[in-house]
């Protein structure tokens, strides 16, 4: 399925009229398979369906009617046009009663600007049909709002250097890093700033699932491919044609899951669950694990083949704690949100706040930090959030400073001087009583940065 140029089988066991059609149709804008029978017809459709079928009525083998119903068990999506010759019309009748786009009696020369005008319509319809289902899945996903990445450390600088670099490629990516570091969100910014035609972006977390239910919901499956499968189900890598996907967790899929997905990068091809029919999907894959995929490698657990598949680009999300300095800028940046959201008017974080977030670890990364603020925002009674507002028990800043050493008293002082004067290190050092050259110094030793 491609949103490029249409596909259009025409079935009939007249060649002389195969041929007429053919030279006909030279300079429209789509690309004509003529078949002589409406079984190789069906054959074709199940490797790689149409946009719209064109069939004449009465054939020895099958008739056009018959060939309408096996295209609608097939592939419901696809339009069907009928043409008839003199006593068939009846026939063409019902198939259209039945659900076929529209009729047209032989000869069709003489009605040439209708019968193009109706096969646009048709190719308009099915395509929009693809739209509407992709449309729906998105509003059932929630569309997703533009991504802001926020920090300034040298770390997240690669980071945006490497999405740059690698947006407009059209290699696939993977994201390593920890649990809530941002890999999905950089997946976004890919997908943003790649210049992909269709504005589809979606994220699956293949740990989610169990196997049967991953693959079902990636290849998409077929009426009755098993008991519960009441109608087709675009999966996945169909309606991602032209985006972007994200698989999460890739390290958790399952074995056969890994074996078939390296299958569908290599052709970019694959067939839904319970069905024969090839469906052609372009779409760019960006995958993100939070596990050591070497380490997998090395145990069997996971491919090296398809490890390499989609490595070719790597970029590796720094946890939280390893750049510190972005903590102020992301309280303050979902601060604001939240305020807003809650409604509430919130200054900012009181410096014993500030350093006690600064000072925490977050094991759950940007992910964990956000809920931190959010529940401050809720519970604050003030118009600036404490310690008494954060959860984790280091936050009592206040209390603690007795139990600190000298050292950490003093790089807390230099911290809170520095904040106080917006980094101003000759201002920082008149308020510290100290040299500027000392503070520099200290500074460069507790690695303090502004
Ligand atoms: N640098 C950042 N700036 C702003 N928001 C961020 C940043 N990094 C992460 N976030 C936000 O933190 C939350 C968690 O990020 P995300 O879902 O991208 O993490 P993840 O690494 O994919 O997590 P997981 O491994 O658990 O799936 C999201 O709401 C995301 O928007």
């Amino acid at each position: 399925m491609t949103m490029s140029r249409p596909t259009i089988f025409l079935v009939d066991d007249n060649e002389a009229f195969l041929d007429l059609f053919a030279s006909l149709t030279e300079d429209q804008d789509f690309d004509l398979n003529t078949f002589d029978c409406p079984q190789k017809a069906l054959d074709a459709l199940d490797r790689d369906p149409p946009d719209l079928i064109i069939s004449d009525v009465q054939m020895p083998a099958m008739s056009g009617l018959d060939l309408f119903h096996r295209v609608s068990d097939r592939a419901p999506a696809t339009p069907v046009i009928l043409i008839t010759a003199f006593g068939s019309t009846e026939q063409a009748v019902q198939a259209v009663q039945q659900g076929a786009f529209h009729y047209f009696e032989k000869p069709i020369t003489d009605k040439l600007p209708l019968f193009w005008a109706t096969v646009r319509e048709a190719l308009a319809k099915g395509q929009m049909q693809r739209h509407l289902a992709i449309f729906k899945k998105k509003r059932e996903l929630g569309m997703k709002p533009p991504a802001t990445l926020i920090g300034r450390s040298p770390a997240i600088q690669k980071v945006v250097e490497s999405i740059q670099l690698v947006a407009g490629l059209p290699a696939t990516v993977l994201i390593s890093g920890e649990t809530g570091s941002g890999k999905e969100l950089v997946a976004q910014l890919i997908h943003e700033q790649s210049g992909r035609l269709s504005e589809t972006f979606f994220a699956v977390n293949c740990g989610e699932f169990s196997s049967g239910v991953l693959e079902s919901e990636l290849f998409g499956h077929e009426r009755g491919a098993f008991t519960g499968a009441v109608d087709r189900h675009l999966g996945f890598f169909e309606m991602a044609d032209q985006g972007t996907l994200f698989l999460d967790e890739i390290g958790d899929a399952p074995a056969t899951f890994q074996t078939k997905l390296l299958r569908v990068l290599e052709s970019k091809r694959f067939t839904r669950v319970g069905g024969t029919a090839a469906v052609k999907s372009d779409f760019r894959l960006i995958a993100a694990t939070n596990q050591d995929l070497k380490k997998k490698m090395g145990m069997g657990t996971f491919r090296s083949d398809l490890f390499y598949r989609i490595n070719v680009y790597g970029i590796e999300m720094p946890p939280l704690r390893q750049r510190r300095e972005d903590i102020p800028l992301l309280a303050s940046y979902y601060l604001t949100q939240f305020g807003q959201r809650y409604g509430r008017s919130i200054q900012g974080l009181s410096e014993a706040a500030l350093h006690a977030l600064r000072r925490y670890d977050w094991p759950g990364n940007v992910r964990e930090l956000i809920n931190v603020i959010e529940r401050a925002v809720i519970i604050c009674r003030d118009d600036t959030i404490t310690t008494a507002d954060l959860p984790f028990d280091a936050a009592t800043n206040e209390a603690e400073l007795s139990d600190l050493n000298l050292v950490e008293m003093e790089k807390f002082t230099m911290d809170l001087a520095l904040r106080r004067t917006d980094g101003n290190k000759s201002q920082a050092a008149q308020l510290l009583g100290i040299s500027r050259k000392t503070l520099i110094e200290k500074v460069k030793k507790y690695r303090l940065e502004y």
